[in-house]
């Protein structure tokens, strides 16, 4: 990551994009992108595309879930890789993600300059990979199916692959940060802790906003 324009974090709702801003001090610019990793893809070439200075990197922040034994509620993702975790074909007996198949690649990693930047100005944050579904996860056979391809994951997320797909095409470099509002299982809506995950983002932010200035 070189030190040339501004750095851009995009959000998949306006809550996220406020609990950033709130602490960020327009040190770096924001941008709401959508929910899913399609509607943040285009959102983000598109912002990419029109920057009238390149951005030197592009980070998708948000709440996540948590895998359990690796991520607390409460707590802060910072991605070593972003994987497209449900991009492949459904087998008999196993899904063949699109590498296998042979139709390009279901997996990104982070920018190396970023996540040394990031990690420790994050100390609390654990890295590792972060899994993009178009279907949040809410079944414990989902969840062992996820953790049985994937046992390094450590948080769960909708937007990450597709920022990384755009910011890829793009030669932008990506990163993404997930705090963690809920345990990635079966689906307990009660449990979800998403005015706490917000708050850790908002401090995520001011950190961020530290680094750019
Ligand atoms: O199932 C529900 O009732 C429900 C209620 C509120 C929110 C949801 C979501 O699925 C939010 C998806 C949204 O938030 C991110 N996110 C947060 N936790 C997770 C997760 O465990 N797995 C995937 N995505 C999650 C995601 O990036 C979206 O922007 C459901």
């Amino acid at each position: 990551m070189d030190g040339r324009g501004r750095l851009l974090v995009v959000t998949a709702v306006d809550a996220e994009r406020d609990a950033l801003a709130a602490e960020a001090e327009e040190r770096f610019d924001i941008a709401v992108v959508g929910v899913g990793p399609a509607s943040a893809a285009a959102a983000t070439a598109r912002l990419l595309a029109t920057a009238s200075t390149p951005y030197r990197a592009v980070i998708s922040a948000g709440i996540g879930g948590g895998f359990a034994g690796l991520v607390e509620v409460g707590g802060l993702a910072l991605a070593s890789s972003s994987i497209a975790a449900d991009l492949g074909a459904e087998a008999p007996d196993r899904f063949l993600p699109l590498d296998e198949l042979g139709f390009g690649t279901a997996r990104y990693e982070a920018d190396a300059g970023l996540v040394d930047l990031l990690g420790p100005a994050l100390p609390e944050a654990v890295v590792g990979p972060v899994l993009t579904v178009s279907t949040t996860t809410g079944s414990a056979a989902g969840t062992a199916a996820l953790r049985g391809r994937h046992p390094d994951a450590v948080a769960e997320g909708m937007e990450g692959f597709g920022v990384a797909t755009a910011a890829a095409q793009a030669g932008v470099p990506f990163g993404e940060l997930r705090s963690i509002s809920n345990v990635v299982g079966p689906r307990d809506r009660a449990g979800w802790r998403i005015r706490e995950a917000l708050a850790v983002l908002a401090d995520a932010g001011r950190v961020l906003g530290k680094l750019e200035a």
